[in-house]
C-alpha cells in the first residue's frame, strides 16, 4: 500500500514554491498552492482529505505565516470541527529574506495548527551544518530542527534560491517519505 503527501502553501513571489517543488520532487508528493486571495480549490481540499501525510508551506511575513496562509488556517476550522485530519502526518517548512528573519515563529504557528488538528508532527531529523568549514551550499545550513527553513535574499529570484535549501529541502521531502512508511 502507497502513502500520499500532499503539500499545501502559498508563496507570494515564487521563492517559497520552488521549496515547496523542491520537497514535492524527493517526497513523490502533490503540490497545492494558495491562490492570491488565500483561497484553496474545493479538488485540493479532497486531496488534502485523502492524504495521509500533509505538509504545510508560508513564507514568513512580519514574522508569521502569510495572511494568505492564515485565511487556509481558519477555513480550516470546518475540517478541525471533525478532526478529520487526525492522526495524518504533518510537517511545516518557511522561506524569508532574513537568515533568521523570525522563521521560528512562522514554524512554531504551523506546529500549533498541526495539534490543533490532532496530526502528528515530523520535524527534520537533519543534523545542523554549522562547522568552521561549513558553507551556505550544505544541507540544513540554516540549522532547524523543528521545521525545513530556506532564506532567499531580499532582491533573489526564484532562480536564485540557494543549492544548499534546495538540497535540505529533498533531504526534508525524503524523510517525510521514509517517516509515512514506518506506518505500513
Ligand atoms: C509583507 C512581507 C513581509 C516580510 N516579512 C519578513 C520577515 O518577517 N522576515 C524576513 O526575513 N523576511 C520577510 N520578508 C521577505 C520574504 O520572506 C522573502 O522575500 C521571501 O522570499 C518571500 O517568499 P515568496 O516569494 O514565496 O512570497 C517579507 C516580505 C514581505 C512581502
Amino acid at each position: 500500500m502507497s502513502h500520499s503527501i500532499s503539500i499545501v502553501f502559498h508563496s507570494g513571489y515564487g521563492h517559497t514554491r520552488r521549496i515547496a517543488q523542491a520537497v514535492a520532487e524527493s517526497g513523490d508528493a502533490r503540490l497545492h498552492e494558495l491562490d492570491a486571495e488565500g483561497v484553496l480549490a474545493a479538488p485540493d481540499w479532497e486531496a488534502l482529505q485523502a492524504a495521509d501525510a500533509i505538509v504545510l508551506g508560508s513564507p514568513t511575513y512580519m514574522g508569521n505565516v502569510s495572511w494568505q496562509f492564515k485565511r487556509f488556517m481558519d477555513t480550516s476550522s470546518s475540517v478541525w470541527m471533525h478532526q478529520r485530519w487526525k492522526n495524518k502526518l504533518a510537517a511545516g517548512f518557511t522561506n524569508s529574506a532574513g537568515i533568521n528573519g523570525d522563521k521560528l515563529a512562522t514554524l512554531g504557528a504551523l506546529f500549533t495548527f498541526s495539534q490543533q488538528h490532532g496530526m502528528l508532527w515530523v520535524g527534520t531529523g537533519m543534523m545542523p551544518a554549522n562547522a568552521k568549514a561549513s558553507t551556505r551550499d550544505d544541507v540544513n545550513y540554516l540549522a532547524s530542527f523543528s521545521g525545513l527553513m530556506a532564506a532567499t535574499p531580499a532582491d533573489a529570484s526564484p532562480e536564485e534560491v540557494a543549492v544548499g535549501d534546495l538540497q535540505t529541502a529533498r533531504a526534508f521531502g525524503e524523510r517525510i517519505r521514509q517517516t509515512l512508511q514506518r506506518f505500513k
